[in-house]
This record gives structure tokens, C-alpha cells and sequence, in this order.
């Protein structure tokens, strides 16, 4: 008996709960219709940007291009910016800037308050970093602790052990000579832009340069943070179960397990073992920063362990990263271009006589050659390769330029995302002609001079209060190494089977990627 009223009963259910599932997708549906017609009505307050209709209508141009094709809007951006001018409308809510002039409106700094898009930060694992942080206030109070530890000055009082890097750096490389077995000279600068910063961070380094070889190295961690970021950005419930996955990591792929590793387990440690060195009286020469951080102001709750591992994974991620690939796109470009290399040359021996004793790095700034060239390299590796954006949440922004030789003007509401990428202004035929050229003659005058206003078009910092927190020590390390590397290595090194198309940026991961992700790959004679 009972079976003949179950059966009734079990299909009844399950059709009363397709029904019910049927009748939400359609309602979702049906919203999500009236939301697109609204997102491209006149009733919109973008409505007067100009762009693609359907990325105005909705994100889905952007979810193929980035999470689809992988990383590949920034490409769609540039395209459509040849076809509509300076401002576009990227998606429903926000707005995208090729002209540098606007820069300083966007990225703006003193008390002209700028949140970070949610949309933006949804893609940050990192999100209890000062970097993913979306509000400009509670940005404020966490990048204020460490900001000092940025400026020149402490950067002049960190200089001895980048020197000492330096050379360890060099003398490593120069150890290989005669091993004809190619490797990525962007793990060798890794090394060392790691063993600098987490000295820096924790008191003692990584050690990574003293180890054998170049691995393992902070890359692979980092891109394992980069790799999901547009995923994220449209699917932001999956950084929870990260959360969870530190008890799994036995079991997962390993570039996943290398995302938990390093966010749940590796960088908690190292925060940890700073509160117990602290605890202990254990102190350092130079303060550290983390040390700092758990004796400053900051809320409580803003030194949980787990809030400072993500500030720790951003700081040495962003000191990483960004600062080796630049390295190795100025070694790419000295290798191939001998004339360069010989002006460089000469250049720093008018003030290095031992190039295993370099002057200081304020003597290196005064160089415009070796500045030139840093700018260039920093120009072409562009730092960060995606838009980043800001929310004026206080003031609509003007813009006024110009487009097909007339007068053009829009106003972005606030509370609207404002964006530009370094990919894009970097190429601005304007003010960089030939600009995939690498040509460190375009930032001097004729006098020798430092051009200003074309430092002015640069982007690889980012601009405002929430530019680049590490750009002295960045400053700092490019001059230091490059000096060390142009007298001491590169006259030794031979590029093997390395093409501008593995310099070449393809698409983003956050950073800029190339199309093999070969590296640049040399031996040492
Ligand atoms: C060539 C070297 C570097 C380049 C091109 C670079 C570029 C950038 C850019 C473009 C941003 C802004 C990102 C955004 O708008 O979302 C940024 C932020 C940041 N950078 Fe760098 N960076 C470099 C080196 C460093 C170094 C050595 C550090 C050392 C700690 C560092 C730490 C940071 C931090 C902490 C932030 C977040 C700042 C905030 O949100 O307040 N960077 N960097």
C-alpha cells in the first residue's frame, strides 16, 4: 500500500519544486531584462558616456573577454576607445579614461575622497589588505602605519642591505658561469626583490638567494593569487571556501593548494612569528614593518592574524612582482641593443670606479641615462596591466578633451567607477611616438634633461592615495641592481631563445602575461 501513495507523492513534490525553480529563473530572468533596459535608458546617469550598447546593457562582454578568453578586456578597452574617444562605458557602471590629463581628477589626492569599485575588489583575495580595501577612510587608517616605512627616508636607512643584496644577486649569477643550461632570469630578480621586502616585513628574509638555484621562488605564489582574480570578480562566494581549504590542502591541484598554502597557512605563520618575536623582546636593528604594525594604533581587530597575512601577501606580492619583471624587460632590451648598453656603460662608470661598491642611490638618481632607461623599462612592463578604478563618492567629475578635432565633455556622477589602464595610456602615440619601441632618448631633452611632462604620462605607479605604497623602495632596488647588473653581469650574459614576443604583453592576470609565459631566458659565459 504504501508504495502506491508514494509514488504520487514523490512526482507531485518534484514537479511542485521544478515549478518553483522554473518560476525563480524566470523572474531573475525577467529582472534581468528590465535591469539592461534600464542600464542603456537616457534615465541611466551614464547614459551619456559613450561605448558599446550591450557593454553598457551588461557585464556579459566583460565576463567573455576576461573570465572566458582570460584577461583579454583590457584589449576590447583599447579598441573601443578608437571608436568612441577618450571616455567609454565599459559596463553597466563604470566608465574608462585613455587621456592622462584626466589622471589627476581620478586618482586624486588630499581630501578628495576615492573608494575602490566592489566589482574591482571582489577579484582581490586579498580582500583585508589596505589594497582591497574598499572604503577610502578605512584605506586611510590602514595604509597610514605603513606608508612610513615607504617614505625616502626609511627607504635611505633599508639602502645597505639592498646593496648587499645586490651584490649576492650578482655574484650568484655570475657563479653559473659556464653552465650552459638556460634559465628565466625574471626567478633570479625575483629572489631578490623577495629576500628584500620580507627582510623588510619580518626581520629576517626568505633566504631565497642563498639557496642553490632559483627555486622556489615567491612567482609561483603570486600568480597563484593573481590566477583567479576575474573569477572571483564574478563569483566572489568562491574566495570563501578558500577559506576552508587549508584543511584540504593535501588533496587539491597544486595551483589551488598553492593559493590556500600561502594565504591560510604560510603567511599567518610569519605574522604569527612576528607577534611571538615581539612577545618575546626579540628586536631588530631596523624596525620591521610587521612588528610595527601589531605595535601601532590600528583597531584591534585590524591585527588579527589572518587581516595582517593578507596585508603581508600584498606587500610582498606588490614588492615582487612588479619590480623583477621590469628588471628583466631593461636586461631584455640592454642585451639586444649593444648601443645601449655601451651608453649605459659609460655612463655609470663617470661615477663607479668598483662596481662591487656602488655609490648611494641618491648618486645613481643623478644620472639621466640610467634614469631614462628605468623609466622606459618601468613604461613597457607596465606594473599592473588591468584598469584599476576609483569611486569619486563626493563630487561628479568633469571631463573636458577633445575627440575627431572637437570639444568633447562628459560628467561622471559620483558614485560612478572611474578607470585607466597602463597598458593603454603607455601607447598613447602622443606623447610616446613609436611607442612599443623601447627608446630611453624620449625621456631626456636635448639638453640632457629630464623631460617632465612626459614623466607626467606614466602610469606604472598608479597616481593619488592609493598609488603605489612601495615606490621608493622600488626606485631604490631598480637603480641599485641595474647599476650592479650593467658592470658586473650583463657583459656576460647571452640570451637564449628569448623573442620580443615573450616580452610581448598578451593579457592580464592582474599583471601584464605574455602569450607562453616563456620568460627571458639567458645563460652566463
Ligand atoms: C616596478 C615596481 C612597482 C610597480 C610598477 C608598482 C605598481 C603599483 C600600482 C600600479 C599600484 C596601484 C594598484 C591599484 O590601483 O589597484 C600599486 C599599489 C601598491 N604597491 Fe606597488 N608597484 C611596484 C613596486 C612595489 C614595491 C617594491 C612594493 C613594496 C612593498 C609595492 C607595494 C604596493 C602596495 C602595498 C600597493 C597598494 C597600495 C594601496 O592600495 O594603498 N609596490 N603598485
Amino acid at each position: 500500500m504504501s508504495s502506491i501513495y508514494a509514488v504520487p507523492f514523490t512526482t507531485d513534490a518534484s514537479i511542485l519544486c521544478t515549478r518553483n525553480v522554473l518560476g525563480l529563473v524566470g523572474v531573475w530572468i525577467v529582472y534581468k531584462v528590465f535591469q539592461a533596459l534600464y542600464n542603456v535608458s537616457p534615465f541611466h546617469p551614464l547614459s551619456g558616456i559613450p561605448g558599446p550598447k550591450l557593454a553598457a546593457a551588461t557585464y556579459w562582454p566583460e565576463f567573455y573577454h576576461d573570465v572566458v578568453r582570460f584577461g583579454c578586456y583590457s584589449k576590447e578597452i583599447r579598441k573601443m576607445h578608437e571608436t568612441y574617444g577618450p571616455l567609454v562605458r565599459i559596463n553597466p557602471n563604470e566608465v574608462h579614461c585613455s587621456d592622462i590629463t584626466f589622471a589627476d581628477e581620478i586618482y586624486a589626492v588630499g581630501g578628495r575622497k576615492r573608494d575602490k569599485p566592489l566589482h574591482q575588489i571582489n577579484g582581490s583575495a586579498l580582500g583585508q589588505a589596505g589594497f582591497g580595501t574598499v572604503s577610502h577612510d578605512l584605506h586611510r587608517s590602514r595604509r597610514a602605519p605603513l606608508a612610513k616605512f615607504f617614505s625616502r627616508s626609511m627607504i635611505a636607512r633599508l639602502e645597505p642591505e639592498i646593496h648587499i643584496l645586490v651584490q649576492k644577486l650578482c655574484s650568484k649569477l655570475l657563479s653559473q658561469s659556464g653552465d650552459n643550461e638556460a634559465f628565466d632570469i625574471t626567478m633570479a630578480y625575483s629572489c631578490f626583490t623577495s629576500d628584500a621586502i620580507s627582510g623588510y616585513s619580518f626581520g629576517s628574509s626568505f633566504g631565497l638567494l642563498d639557496q642553490k638555484g632559483w627555486f622556489p621562488n615567491f612567482r609561483e605564489p603570486t600568480a597563484a593569487l593573481l590566477r583567479p582574480v576575474f573569477v572571483f570578480r564574478f563569483f566572489p562566494i568562491l574566495k570563501a571556501a578558500a577559506g576552508l581549504g587549508k584543511y584540504m590542502v593535501d588533496y587539491m591541484p597544486e595551483s589551488i593548494a598553492m593559493f590556500v598554502r600561502t594565504l591560510q597557512i604560510d603567511m599567518p605563520t610569519r605574522v604569527r612569528q612576528a607577534k611571538a618575536d615581539l612577545d618575546a623582546g626579540i628586536t631588530y636593528d631596523r624596525p620591521t614593518i610587521f612588528a610595527s604594525l601589531l605595535q601601532s594604533d590600528l583597531e584591534l581587530l585590524d591585527k588579527e592574524p589572518q587581516r595582517l597575512a593578507d596585508e603581508a601577501a600584498a606587500v610582498i606580492g606588490a614588492g615582487t612582482e612588479t619590480t623583477s619583471w621590469a628588471l628583466s624587460v631593461m636586461t631584455y632590451h640592454l642585451l639586444t641593443k649593444p648601443e645601449l648598453l655601451a651608453k649605459l656603460t659609460a655612463e655609470l662608470r663617470t661615477v663607479i670606479t668598483d662596481p662591487q661598491h656602488l655609490p648611494d642611490w641618491t648618486v645613481l638618481e643623478s644620472l639621466p641615462y640610467l634614469g631614462a632607461v628605468i623609466q622606459e623599462g618601468l613604461r613597457l612592463s607596465y606594473g599592473v596591466s588591468s584598469r584599476t578604478a576609483r569611486i569619486p563618492t563626493e563630487e561628479n567629475l568633469i571631463y573636458r578633451g577633445e575627440w575627431n578635432k572637437k570639444p568633447v565633455e562628459h560628467v561622471i556622477p559620483q558614485g560612478y567607477a572611474v578607470g585607466m589602464s597602463a597598458v593603454i595610456t603607455h601607447h598613447d602615440e602622443r606623447t610616446f611616438p613609436d611607442s612599443y619601441a623601447f627608446a630611453p632618448e624620449r625621456w631626456l631633452d636635448e639638453n640632457n634633461q629630464r623631460r617632465k611632462h612626459v614623466e607626467r604620462s606614466m602610469l606604472a605607479f598608479s597616481k593619488g592615495s592609493r598609488g603605489c605604497l612601495g615606490m621608493n623602495l622600488a626606485l631604490c632596488e631598480l637603480h641599485l641592481c641595474l647599476a650592479g647588473l650593467v658592470l658586473r653581469v650583463i657583459p656576460h650574459m647571452r640570451l637564449q631563445d628569448t623573442t620580443e614576443e615573450d616580452l610581448a604583453y598578451d593579457h592580464d592576470m592582474f599583471i601584464p602575461m605574455t602569450k607562453h609565459d616563456r620568460g627571458v631566458r639567458v645563460t652566463i659565459e
